[in-house]
């Protein structure tokens, strides 16, 4: 062994900033183009409903690749390559496992949301209306807290790849990633973000197919999953891993690895619950898709960061030569680059920034509209103008993804500076965030949870999370620094006094000072935002735009049927999926210390292989399969209007007796339409 690497930019900064602002730019006129069209031929006019509900009727399969999208951050393809480079073979799978189950678990969380608070815009008000400001604030500073920490993983991900492979400035690359995603949220709101994310997360596929088939089939070097075997046995003979089965890179027996799965899994359960972009899906989905949109998207995105790692983990691994990578450009997540250049040097390092860049872009995209939802309903219209109307709110709306970008560049150029990767902030996410995430989850399916408990648990478990933190440093190490503080078994300390605390907390609350009882009905009375100016100005009649008309009684009432019968189904299948992901599967092969042979091996690689081709079908192919008829209306007017004739089929006709799930309204209009001439 000789040292460690030295990273050269392949690529110039020309190339960095070009993809930077570029694509950028070139996002941002997209995104102008598709809300133009998606007003003049949907009536999809930007009211403030529309900008953060989608009118309420996104289909499944839009909803399964926002889900992949949004939850396909820069650390889904950084970090889980680094614990492939750490672990071997075990580390993917533990990453996305780890962050897979939480999205089927959520799964249930959507359809109890829909089914209390039918007309909530955040989960924040769904609190709000159950218990009022205190625990109202206590979920606001929890929610900011786990948007701050995953914009910061994204944009200091983000900037050390752009900065490893083109040379620009880290942080410069902070402050210029938002610009692009700023302008194409504000002009597209959610549903535009729906679109852009699907070609994102089409870019993504595209590019971890081609890695996967180079290592795994044509590379002049590696080529077969027998050569990446064969170089995993010598390189555990080179440098084994300690508390890995035979110091095999070849095993799901890994200490590490384990414990890196625990503070995964905590971790993203605070990152899923508490991140309001996932109830905005959610609640953007007609009742009856969200449920199945989130159990798809928990399925396809599996297949991302497992098979992305142990390619690119790998081969990093088996193709560095003699000096390994350094523990700090591990931690800040250059394990991906280095081998994605190492098995497609020019190519591999241009397809890297372009995946590395959606990654950010689209996850980011989220995070603002999650951000400027809490900042609009639950800070700027609960404590500031409760009277402010549609246009106001687009305003504030706006003003919040610009000023919170602002923000987070210069806290993400100010963690570059003290040392703080993104590995660093992936396993502390939890730390911080996870003892909000009982009591809110409690919030929506326990009547008993009271206010007290619901208040109190969070600052309580964040308290007791600190000190498990900073005392297993100090226990551990006798120093505190980047390295002693984030290292796995502090972190590990922390993150589970995070998540278990508040499940002592919450019953000591309730009982002590007695149980709520509560109704549901405050929640059910949230009410939607009056757009009446924002549809004057655009003349448009506000009937007319999806999600702004209320569904009448019968409508509700077989919405509830459905949903209701959906629940009991969704319990189910989500408990079993999450116990087949988290025992089934992992459990018996971390017990046996079973070291992969070169068949079981192949096996492992070729089911990853045709696991993403699952996912090209259920996020590629079934949205545009089911917005056929969407799609095939739109070119058609689009036609008509290049030929000079207006498109005028569905002016004039009301939406109010259009059904929720049965199609987006656009196309319930159209149906109506052709009965109404037959
Ligand atoms: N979204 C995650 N945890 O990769």
């Amino acid at each position: 062994m000789s040292g460690t690497v030295t990273f050269t930019a392949p690529l110039s900064q020309g190339f960095g900033y070009g993809i930077i602002l570029g694509l950028g730019f070139a996002f941002a006129l997209l995104m102008i183009f598709i809300t133009w069209a998606l007003k003049r031929y949907q009536n999809e006019v930007q009211t403030s409903e529309m900008f953060s509900t989608a009118g309420r009727s996104v289909k499944s399969g839009l909803v399964a690749a926002a889900v992949v999208s949004s939850w396909t951050w820069a650390a889904t393809l950084l970090q889980s390559s680094s614990v492939a480079y750490k672990y071997g073979i075990s580390g993917p799978f533990f990453y996305a496992s780890g962050a897979t189950v939480q999205i089927l678990l959520f799964a249930t969380l959507a359809i109890e949301l829909k089914r209390r608070a039918p007309n909530a815009h955040t989960f924040l008000e769904v609190i709000h209306a159950r218990y009022g400001t205190t625990v109202h604030v206590v979920f606001i500073v929890f929610c900011l807290m786990t948007n701050i920490l995953v914009t910061a993983m994204l944009l200091t991900g983000g900037s050390a790849v752009m900065a490893a492979l083109t040379g620009v400035s880290t942080p410069a690359a902070c402050f210029l990633f938002p610009i692009g995603v700023v302008l194409y949220t504000i002009f597209g709101g959610i549903k535009a973000t729906f679109i852009t994310d699907y070609l994102h997360t089409v870019v993504i596929l595209v590019v971890i197919f081609l890695f996967a088939f180079s290592a795994y089939a044509t590379n002049a070097q590696l080529g077969s999953p027998g050569k990446v075997y064969d170089a995993l046995v010598l390189a555990a003979k080179a440098h084994p891993v300690d508390g890995n089965a035979e110091g095999s890179y070849l095993t799901m027996r890994s200490k590490e690895g384990g414990i890196f799965w625990i503070i995964n899994l905590i971790g993203n359960f605070g990152t899923v619950f508490l991140d309001n972009g996932y109830y905005n899906k959610a609640i953007a989905a007609s009742p009856v898709h969200a449920f199945p949109g989130y159990v798809i998207g928990g399925l396809c995105w599996f297949a991302i960061p497992w098979l992305c790692a142990s390619t690119l983990g790998i081969s990093a691994l088996v193709l560095e030569g003699p000096q390994r990578l350094s523990a700090p450009d591990v931690s800040a997540g250059l394990v991906l680059p280095f081998g994605a250049v190492r098995l497609l040097g020019y190519s591999g390092a241009v397809a890297t920034t372009i995946m590395i860049f959606m990654a950010v872009t689209s996850a980011f995209s989220a995070q603002l509209i999650a951000v400027s939802s809490i900042w609009t309903y639950d800070i700027y219209q609960a404590y500031i103008e409760p009277s402010a109307k549609g246009k106001k709110l687009v305003w504030i709306s706006h003003i919040s993804c610009i000023v919170y970008s602002i923000i987070m560049a210069g806290f993400a150029t100010g963690l570059y500076y003290a040392g703080v990767g993104m590995g660093y902030l992936y396993l502390l996410m939890g730390v911080i965030i996870s003892s909000a995430v009982f009591p809110g989850a409690m919030t929506l399916l326990w009547k008993g949870q009271n206010w007290i408990a619901a208040a109190a648990s969070p600052p309580l478990g964040l308290a007791v999370s600190l000190i498990a933190w900073l005392v297993t440093t100090k226990t551990q190490y006798g120093v505190f620094n980047v390295d002693t503080t984030g290292a796995n078994y502090p972190m590990l300390a922390g993150n589970v006094a995070a998540l278990l605390s508040p499940m002592v907390f919450v019953p000591f609350f309730t009982y002590v000072f007695g149980p709520q009882n509560y109704d549901y009905k405050s929640m059910r009375a949230i009410r939607k935002v009056d757009d009446t100016d924002v549809a004057v100005d655009a003349h448009v009649d506000l009937e007319q735009i999806p999600g702004e008309t209320d569904p009448s009684q019968q409508e509700t009432d077989e919405e509830m049927r459905k949903l209701n019968k959906a629940a009991f189904y969704a319990r189910t299948l989500t408990i079993f999926m999450a116990l087949s992901m988290l025992i089934l599967w992992p459990i018996p092969m971390y017990g046996t210390s079973y070291v992969f042979s070169k068949k079981f091996f192949t096996g492992w690689i070729v089911v990853g292989i045709l696991w993403l081709f699952c996912t090209l079908f259920g996020v590629v192919i079934f949205p545009l399969y089911e917005g056929r008829e969407s799609i095939a209306r739109v070119v058609r007017m689009m036609g008509l209007d290049l030929m000079g004739r207006k498109p005028t089929f569905h002016e004039g006709r009301k939406t109010d007796d259009l059904q929720s799930g049965a199609g987006t309204p656009a196309e319930q209009i159209e149906e109506k339409g052709k009965e109404a001439l037959a």
